[in-house]
């Protein structure tokens, strides 16, 4: 296995001094900025202009600046602000403004990966990858525990980039867990495969077909959004701590014989050579291309697709199911 950083292997004592700029305030923002700051460290949140983040992170006790007084006074800048807007503020804010010795953080490796931000060569360059969403690195540091992360160092000018990622990730609440190193390239181009194909898109659409085949067979919407998509969270949470053999020990007998033989029958080697043809275009550059000219034109594609799932049929029918379910969910 891949060695595995836990509490023990890190320390906070490389970046104790140091001040730390937490570029953006909302997905992993808003959790960086507090697991950090209730973990001892300095923390100064950098945002482009007052607003919904602004206020929200005064709410959370900070006092935030604007993005290029962050960077003046900090040491550490940590880039939580959405990928496609990285390299307008690191050209226009950061740049400007940046000292030798200064670190670059990303939580993602797509801009330094597909060179959208070149570093000089007189900083650091690393990153920690949160494998879970936001609130989550935020809710499960406060519950004692911490979202695994993964470390990869890209310009070590220092001499000590790994030491301070894993400080970072110790005090984010990752080490609790464990922290593997990995590369820019590794974590860019496996964290968008799994987002495409499984994660994000293909467990959506997997859904989304479930559930459409089933009201139009004519079953009523609130059974197939029952069956397709509601009770997928408590397969997946017996996945997540039992693996498919434990989820498998949990279902009947006849729900393994239908779900082995239909469920390669369904998911067979022609989805497998389409996920290869997604692979081919992240690792050639192509999808990065599409999405910065998709960015670029407004997002029109992205904007169609959430307002088409939004007044889809599943959404209306999960608001209404999702109250029901959610009362019986036991408070935790
Ligand atoms: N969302 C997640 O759970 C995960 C995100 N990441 C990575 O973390 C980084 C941040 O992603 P998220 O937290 O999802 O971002 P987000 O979309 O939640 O970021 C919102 C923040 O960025 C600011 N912002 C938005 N547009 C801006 C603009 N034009 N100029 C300046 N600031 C702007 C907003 O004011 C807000 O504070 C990305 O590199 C992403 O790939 C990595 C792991 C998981
Ligand atoms: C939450 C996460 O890890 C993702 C899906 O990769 C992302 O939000 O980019
Ligand atoms: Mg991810
Ligand atoms: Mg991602």
């Amino acid at each position: 296995m891949a060695k595995l950083y836990t509490d023990k292997d890190a320390s906070l004592d490389p970046i104790k001094d140091k001040t730390i700029a937490v570029l953006g305030y909302g997905s992993q923002g808003h959790a960086w900025a507090q697991n950090l700051r209730d973990s001892g460290l300095k923390v100064v949140v950098g945002l482009e202009r007052e607003g919904k983040s602004w206020e929200q992170a005064k709410k959370d006790g900070f006092s935030p600046m604007h993005t290029e007084d962050a960077v003046k006074n900090s040491d550490i800048i940590i880039f939580l602000i959405p990928d496609m807007v990285q390299r307008t503020v690191y050209l226009e804010r950061v740049k400007p403004n940046l000292r030798s010795g200064n670190d670059l953080v990303f939580a993602h490796g797509f801009n330094i990966h597909y060179r959208l931000i070149e570093p000089p060569k007189d900083v650091d360059v690393y990153m920690i990858a949160p494998k879970g969403p936001g609130p989550i690195v935020r809710e499960y540091f406060v519950k004692g525990g911490g979202v695994p992360a993964l470390v990869a160092v890209h310009q070590n000018y220092s001499g000590k980039a790994l030491e301070k990622a894993l400080a970072i990730a110790k005090a984010l609440g990752a080490t609790r867990a464990g922290v593997i190193e990995t590369t820019f390239k590794e974590e860019t181009e496996t964290d968008l495969f799994g987002e495409q194909v499984d994660l994000v898109g293909g467990i959506t659409q997997l859904m989304r077909s479930a559930f459409q085949v089933l009201v139009e067979a004519g079953y009523q919407p609130e059974i197939a959004y029952y069956e397709t998509i509601n009770e997928m969270k408590m397969i997946v949470d017996l996945i997540y701590e039992k693996g498919f053999s434990g989820m498998f020990k949990a279902v009947s007998d006849t729900a393994k014989y239908g779900g082995l033989t239909s469920g390669k029958y369904v998911i067979d080697e022609s989805v497998k050579k389409r996920m290869k043809e997604v692979l081919e275009k992240i690792k050639s550059g192509e999808f990065a291309n599409q999405w910065v000219e998709e960015y670029g034109k407004g997002v029109p594609t992205l904007k169609q697709g959430v307002q088409e799932l939004e007044n889809s049929l599943e959404e209306k029918v999960g608001r209404e199911v999702r109250e029901i379910s959610l009362r019986g969910k036991p408070k935790s």
